[in-house]
Order: C-alpha cells, then structure tokens, then sequence
C-alpha cells in the first residue's frame, strides 16, 4: 500500500539524519548539562570536525541522534578566525568554544555551556584549573573568564546592554510579548548578553505555570536576529538574606523550551533589578526547572559593570559515534 506523504516525508527526513550523522563515525563525544541545560560535546584539537547545521541538529536529536539542547566544539582558537582575532587581544584564551543551538543556527553566547564547556576541557585533560586559579576561553560573545566556585564554577559574562536603548526602556518596557496561555500580550525589556534575550515579568507562579512554551512566544518589536524570552516571576519579598530571587521558565532561539538558560538567568536579573528601582540588590538567585544559577553584578576593569554567572556543571557519559 502506498505511504501517505506525511509518513513517507517522516521517514525521508529520519533517514537524511542517520546518514547526517553517520558522517561523523568514530568521532568521540561527551554528554554534559548545567541544571538540565544539555550539550553534545566534541573535543577537536586538529579542527577537523566543523560541523554543518545538519550534522549538529542530528546529533541533538533527541530521537535518533544522542539528544541535546545544543552542541560545543572544543577547538584551539588559532584554527578558527573568530579564535585568531580573540588570541590578538588575549594570548591565553587558547581553547575556543564553538557553540551551537540544537537547530543547527550559531548562537554569540551560552551562560551553561561555558561552565560545561571548561568542565570537559578538564576531564578530557586538555587543561588544568586549581582553587583560586582562572581560565580565559574565547567565545563568539568575546573572551570569558572562569575560576572554580562553591556551586561549581563561576564565569565573568562580561557587561550587559539594553537592546533598545531608548527612553522607553527607562520605563521599562520596551516590547510585547505574547505566548499560549496567557491572555493578554505584556511588556517585556530585551537585554543583551552577548546573545539577545526578552524578559517578561509575571505576577504568579500560577501564571508561569500556565504559560505554554512549546511555541515560540511572539515579540513586538523582535531583535534584530530573534531572541530568547524569559518568563519570570519575582519572590515575594524580593530580596531574603541580601539576595534577590527569581523563578524563570525560558524559550530559548533555536532550541525551545529549555530547563535551564544561563545568559537567560542574567538578562532576567538585570530586567527585575531594573525594574525593583535603586533599592534592587546586586546578587541573585535564579530558579530555573533544571535548578538554581546565582549571578552578580560587579564593576568591571573596564569601567563598565560586568555579570557574574555561577552554578554546577556535569558530564554524564562519554562515547564514540557509531
Ligand atoms: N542555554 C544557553 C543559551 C544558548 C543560546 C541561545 N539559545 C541563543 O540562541 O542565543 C545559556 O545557558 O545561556
């Protein structure tokens, strides 16, 4: 009997993505997450394993490849142009994180993939981290520092910027945001970064609950390149024991619905303390499905305040692809 398009269609694209993945046989991989944040992760110190959109999204496929909210590349920066312009303004960010979201589209920046990322240039040996020591990694948002730290590691995520700078912004909003689930559209601030991200304050765990995420959310005006959005609601009180929480569920660009977004957990800090007014403290806890990240603000040496994002990293199994 012949297939209906719909399940020869199906199947075409199953077959298109073992052969996709198939290419990469032999090649050994890592698994690894940051509270429930997941990555593929491919050690290439030859800069041989460039990986086309298709490969990637196979491979992050959680059906037939090994399932991944995004993919990293650890490459020596001098292989990559990107890595060769960073090493021109810092010679020790020699290892380069190559990160893509689980689409298969390149992201600037990834809060749980750095932390990730250095835990598996650890445990594959490629480089050594003590207490009290730091490492610089060359990223596409610019070179990051890491220093070990009691949740796990702790990563200088450089200054954050308003997107839409305007006057509109100073009163906090500065787009609409509408998803499944809640009933009328609401504002919304968009921070970047490195990568962009639309913060929506809601008033309830109830409503956060109730928000559907399986699409999209639609925003007005979107960044330029999309975004990623965050709901989140502020703890009542705000502030316990001089740190500010809040609960967050994300939409992440490229990926979907996500249990955690570490770049996600800064934006959404720098969005509620912008909108908690001057009284606002500068640390923080984010609640996310998979966990809890902390982040912090601090002046940074180059006269601009830089965020601080820290919180555990794991590497769950190791293998070779088939
Ligand atoms: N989960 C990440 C962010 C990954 C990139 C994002 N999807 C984008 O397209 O910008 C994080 O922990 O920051």
């Amino acid at each position: 009997m012949d297939q209906t398009p719909a399940v020869s269609a199906r199947q075409s694209a199953a077959a298109e993505l073992t052969m996709t993945a198939a290419s990469l046989s032999g090649v050994a991989f890592s698994k690894g997450h940051g509270t429930g944040n997941d990555f593929v992760l491919i050690a290439d110190p030859g800069a041989v394993h460039d990986m086309t959109p298709e490969q990637v999204a196979a491979l992050c496929d959680r059906h037939r490849g090994i399932g991944g909210d995004g993919l990293i590349r650890a490459v020596p920066s001098r292989d990559l142009p990107e890595g060769r312009a960073l090493l021109e303004q810092d010679a020790s960010a020699e290892w380069f994180m190559d990160y893509r979201n689980g689409d298969g589209s390149l992201s600037e920046m990834c809060g749980n993939g750095v932390r990730v990322f250095v835990h598996f240039l650890i445990d594959q040996g490629l480089v050594d981290l003590g207490p009290g020591e730091a490492l610089t990694i060359g990223t596409r948002g610019g070179i990051k520092k890491i220093a070990r730290s009691d949740n796990g590691y702790a990563v200088d995520m450089g200054p954050w910027e308003f997107i839409f700078p305007t006057e509109a912004t100073s009163k906090a909003m500065d787009a609409l945001v509408s998803a499944d689930g809640l009933e009328v559209a609401r504002p919304g601030l968009s921070v970047s970064m490195g990568n962009p991200h639309t913060v929506v304050a809601l008033a309830e765990l109830s409503e956060l609950a109730a928000t559907q995420l399986f699409k999209a959310p639609v925003v007005d005006p979107k960044p330029a390149n999309g975004t990623n959005v965050e709901f989140v609601v502020p703890a009542e009180p705000l502030v316990h024991d001089g740190f500010g929480t809040i609960t967050m569920r994300v939409h992440e660009r490229g990926v979907g619905e996500t249990q955690s977004c570490g770049t996600g957990a800064c934006a959404a800090a720098v969005a509620i303390r912008h909108w908690a007014g001057n009284t606002a403290p500068n640390a923080w806890h984010v609640n996310v499905p998979g966990g809890v990240v902390d982040v912090k603000f601090f002046p940074g040496g180059d006269g601009r305040e830089h965020v601080e994002l820290s919180g555990p990293a794991v590497i769950v199994a190791s293998g070779t692809l088939a």
